[in-house]
């Protein structure tokens, strides 16, 4: 017997980013959820050892599901340049330092790839990469993955996301992430369908699998 969720289970969200935790937020709601954060709760954020987004995100839910008795969902997720071997991907966060600093983290992502001649659209193919780990404290653990592929684009555009969004402009859009409030970001249309950002498509598979009813 696999778990699940009922819009009556407390579910803590293992996570520290103000800018994830509000898209989370969201989605969660969307599917009639709400949430307790890490943050919130005061929980310690472990040290991502992993060499995955699987094993960080394993980690991070685990960490929380045990620290509370409750099951736990965290995001393990990153920005990953073809033409830089998929970097920075699981280091998407340390490359903005200890200040947090993604105007330098994009900055730092863009001479790379001057540095690889990488002037061309074909040449400057990305994605984003969210992988989602629903801990129970009984121990059993469930993985999501949402990709969605694009193009680094400079200079960065749009003010309205967090991280490298400025920078990430999705195949078959004019505008970057950081151009689309969180609607547009998230991709939903009446009707539904399995929804833009790596995030949302995640929280899609997710709650396809996880909710009850
Ligand atoms: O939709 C996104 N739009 C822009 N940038 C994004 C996105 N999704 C991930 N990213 C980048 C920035 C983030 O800092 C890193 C994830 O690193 P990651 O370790 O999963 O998260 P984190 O350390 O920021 O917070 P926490 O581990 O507490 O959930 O990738
Ligand atoms: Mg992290």
């Amino acid at each position: 017997m696999t778990n699940k969720l009922t819009a009556q289970t407390p579910l803590v969200v293992a996570s520290h980013n103000q800018g994830k935790i509000r898209e989370i937020r969201e989605l969660l709601a969307h599917y009639g959820l709400t949430v307790k954060t890490a943050t919130e709760l005061d929980l310690e954020e472990p040290e991502e050892t992993g060499t995955t987004f699987e094993a960080n995100a394993e980690l991070k839910a685990v960490a929380a599901a045990n620290a509370t008795g409750l099951p736990a969902l965290a995001d393990d997720s990153g920005f990953a340049v073809d033409g830089l071997n998929g970097d920075p991907g699981i280091y998407s966060a340390r490359w903005a330092g200890p200040d947090k600093d993604f105007a330098q983290a994009m900055r730092n992502v863009e001479e790379k790839l001057q540095v690889k001649g990488a002037t061309q659209a074909n040449q400057r193919t990305c994605r984003f990469i969210a992988v989602l780990c629903l801990a129970w404290p009984d121990g059993e653990t469930r993985f999501f993955r949402g990709e969605v592929e694009g193009l680094a684009v400079w200079p960065p555009r749009g003010d309205k996301g967090f991280g490298y969004d400025p920078m990430f402009q999705p195949e078959g859009h004019s505008i970057t992430f950081g151009e689309m409030d969180s609607q547009q970001k998230h991709g939903w249309k009446p009707g539904g369908d399995k929804g833009l950002s790596h995030r949302s498509r995640a929280f899609k598979l997710f709650a396809d699998a996880c909710l009850e009813g």
